[in-house]
């Protein structure tokens, strides 16, 4: 068998607000997710997802445990090579596109394959592939201002894809649109991580959702149950 795209072993993190009284969020997370499969993370609110994800991500350290993308253990890396790792290996994606309004969706896309240094014209290329993947391959040339909030979503998506990350991280990609738009857009994400075979881990509070992807775990008192 392959090696798991993400795997985390047994992480714990607390946050010492300011008193001597830690929070412990997350006692003792495993987690193994494959090549190519989908992975949906149901909690209530507050309950350590973002702060797991930015584990996984390498966005921020574990006070314990093991952090394990494609095989190779990035829990002791100093900081470049975190960020390097971090580059190669992940796509986010965020409640909230953050994508640069001075730009075009198409030229959102382009930056950071051209800061990862892919060439302009490959560049462009997988810009226009990815778009027409998620149908809004019409809307690249406007700026995320002239683009509907699921449009303006669906180009994060691909930005989030576009230097060809091994797992996708995402937190609540669809939470702050409509049922309905959060549906189209939802369904425009399952065609792009099929289309890629990409591995991914999707935080949701949307039970229907989370029921469409190839496995569901639910996080509560800082364990999967
Ligand atoms: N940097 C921080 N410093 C102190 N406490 C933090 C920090 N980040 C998160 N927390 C606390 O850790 C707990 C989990 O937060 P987290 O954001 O991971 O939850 P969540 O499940 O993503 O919540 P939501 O669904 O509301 O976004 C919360 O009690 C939060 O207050």
């Amino acid at each position: 068998m392959s090696e798991p795209a993400l795997e985390l072993r047994d992480i714990h993190k607390g946050y010492n607000h300011g008193t001597p009284k830690e929070v412990q969020v997350l006692r003792g997370v495993s987690l193994r997710v494959a090549q190519g499969e989908v992975v949906s993370m149901v909690a209530p609110s507050g309950a350590g997802k973002s702060t797991l994800l930015h584990i996984a991500g390498l966005l921020d350290s574990a006070d314990e445990g093991r952090v394990i993308l494609g095989g190779e253990d990035m829990t002791d890396l100093g900081d470049r090579r975190r960020t390097r790792a971090r580059r190669d290996h992940v796509g986010f994606i965020y409640q909230f596109h953050h994508l640069l309004p001075e730009f075009t969706a198409e030229e959102n896309i382009i930056l950071p394959q051209l800061a990862a240094g892919t060439s302009q014209a490959e560049a462009a290329r997988r810009a226009r592939n990815l778009l027409e993947i998620v149908g809004v391959g019409h809307r690249a040339d406007h700026r995320p201002s002239a683009l509907s909030g699921g449009e303006q979503q669906r180009v994060a998506f691909c930005r989030a894809l576009a230097n060809e990350p091994r797992v996708l991280l995402a937190d609540e990609p669809t939470g702050n649109l409509d049922p309905g738009t959060s549906e189209t857009v939802f369904g425009a994400l399952m065609d792009l991580v099929r289309e890629t075979g990409l591995s991914a881990l999707i935080a949701t509070h949307n039970l229907e959702l989370a029921a469409r992807m190839d496995r569901s775990l639910r996080l509560t008192e800082g364990r999967f149950a």
